[in-house]
């Protein structure tokens, strides 16, 4: 596939009963500063050489940054555990580029602010709290099977990002106003992201916060078309016109009984609005390489399909079953190793301190990268193939080396809810349909905030049974 020419090339290989999955090719040689910076600018996965896979640490100067890469599972151990108060600031390019639209939501809050609000999230979506969810998870996949028919073309990341949303609005928002404030959301969304550029140059030529993001008319109006929307589902549940149970009816009660928490209308907002933005375009992603991946390898399909058929016959998954697929399990295990929404985990720095070998400077960018520790051959048997096995057989992986959700007491508010949601959707989906890819297709990851295909996986749907 023809890239650009900064770029590594995409591999992909295949033979009966094996798949080694798209990736940029390993450098081997790094690039200097200023090529880096431009190659790390149009993707973050494409910029590692093959040593950087090793499970060892190490630093570089980038312009005038300070950069810490954390490879080695004691080291992220000692980041994420240990070091969590010094390295709990998210990356300067990170909150710059999401906080005119999140403010101080959990996704980038840190100190006393993220301190307060942490129980507040990782309460309404506790795993206590999932059976309750998943009949909008299942009932949005009804909806959208309805839809779908035999033969039509579809465009995995959009069709994902559709259901995944629904899914995360009828939770938040409760199944009527969700439905109302969804489209509202979903382009506001669309067009911030459009807006923004994930990419801060003079963090690196040494200004410690980056560089405030432009706040043109167009971001500006995508961050009023989000924040008005839900801000009216909020007022609508504080004057109790909301559905009992929803999350925003969580945190509403939770405003209104504990005042010492200091919440109001926007910081419900923002974390609303920031739950919105964790909880669905990372399950969106991980469907959509699974997909992808179940597509080129049959033998995978297969033994899924013969798993569903065992245990559900011809009825519609619930919250129960998802202990007995654990097949489907290991293959979003398994695609959340090879393509991880968030591949790389930054962290600023507070203050100078050792971690293993390396002297990390005050305000260095710490970066612990899923991407490469997930692939790294010193962790895992055969890293490079897509093996659902691994997480069925074996041993477990060894600790700190397998962290889709992160680690530490900033692992992932919504863990259970994502994992659950991904195996139903599997479920009902492959359940239904065999998703078939064009013959040659090859995807092209690239990662900016996010891990994403830079060009449409197109896929042809074929009715099972
Ligand atoms: C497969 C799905 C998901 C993946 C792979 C994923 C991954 C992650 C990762 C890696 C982080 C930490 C980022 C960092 O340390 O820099 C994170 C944080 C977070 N996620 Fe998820 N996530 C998923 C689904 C969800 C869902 C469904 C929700 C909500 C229902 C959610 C809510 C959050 C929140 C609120 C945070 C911030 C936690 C904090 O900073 O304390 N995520 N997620």
């Amino acid at each position: 596939m023809k890239r650009l020419s900064l770029q590594p090339p995409i591999i992909e290989e295949a033979g009966p009963g094996w798949l080694i999955p798209a990736h940029p090719e390993p450098l081997a040689k790094g690039p200097g500063g200023l090529r880096l910076a431009m190659m790390a600018r149009h993707s973050l996965i494409g910029v590692w050489t093959a040593d950087s896979y090793a499970a060892r640490d190490f630093a570089y100067r980038l312009l005038r940054r300070q950069v810490c890469v954390f490879n080695d599972p004691a080291s992220i151990k000692a980041v994420f555990v240990a070091g969590a108060d010094r390295f709990e600031r998210k990356g300067a390019m990170m909150r710059r580029a999401l906080a005119p639209l999140l403010g101080d939501g959990l996704f980038i809050s840190d100190g006393e602010t993220w301190r307060r609000r942490r129980p507040l999230v990782a309460d309404i979506a506790h795993k206590t709290q999932v059976p309750f969810y998943a009949p909008m998870m299942t009932g949005a996949v009804t909806d959208m099977l309805a839809g779908w028919h035999e033969g039509e073309a579809i465009s995995l990341l959009p069709a994902m990002a559709e259901l995944t949303a629904q899914i995360i609005a009828r939770s938040i928002f409760g199944t009527r106003l969700g439905a109302e404030a969804l489209s509202g959301i979903v382009h506001g969304f669309g067009r911030y992201q459009a807006g923004i550029d994930s990419f801060n140059l003079p963090f690196f030529l040494g200004a410690a916060e980056g560089w405030p993001v432009g706040r043109g008319r167009a971001l500006r109006a995508a961050i009023a078309e989000v924040h008005g929307v839900v801000e009216h589902v909020i007022t609508e549940h504080v004057a109790g016109r909301g559905e009992h149970g929803s999350m925003v009816d969580m945190l509403v009660r939770r405003m209104q009984r504990s005042p010492e928490l200091g919440l109001d209308v926007q910081a419900l907002r923002n974390e609303a609005a920031t739950i919105f933005m964790a909880g669905h375009e990372t399950t969106a992603a991980t469907l959509t390489w699974a997909f992808y991946l179940l597509a080129k390898a049959p033998w995978a399909e297969a033994s899924l399909h013969a798993e569903l058929d065992a245990v559900l016959g011809g009825r519609e998954p619930t919250a129960d079953d998802v202990a007995n697929l654990p097949y489907a399990r290991a293959v979003i295990e398994e695609t959340l190793r090879l393509y991880p929404p968030v591949p790389i985990l930054p962290r600023q720095a507070r203050e100078a301190t050792q971690v293993g070998d390396i002297a990390v400077e005050k305000d260095a960018l710490v970066l612990v990268v899923p991407w490469i520790l997930h692939r790294s051959p010193d962790l895992w048997e055969q890293p490079m193939h897509f093996r659902p096995e691994r997480f069925l057989e074996g041993p477990a992986p060894v600790p700190y080396s397998y962290i889709p959700f992160s680690a530490g007491p900033r692992i992932c508010a919504g863990l259970n809810f994502g994992l659950t949601e991904a195996i139903l959707c599997l479920a009902m989906v492959a359940r239904a349909f065999r998703l078939r890819l064009a013959p040659g297709f090859t995807a092209d990851p690239v990662c900016r905030l996010s891990l994403r295909p830079q060009h449409p996986i197109t896929v042809r749907l074929e009715r099972r049974g």
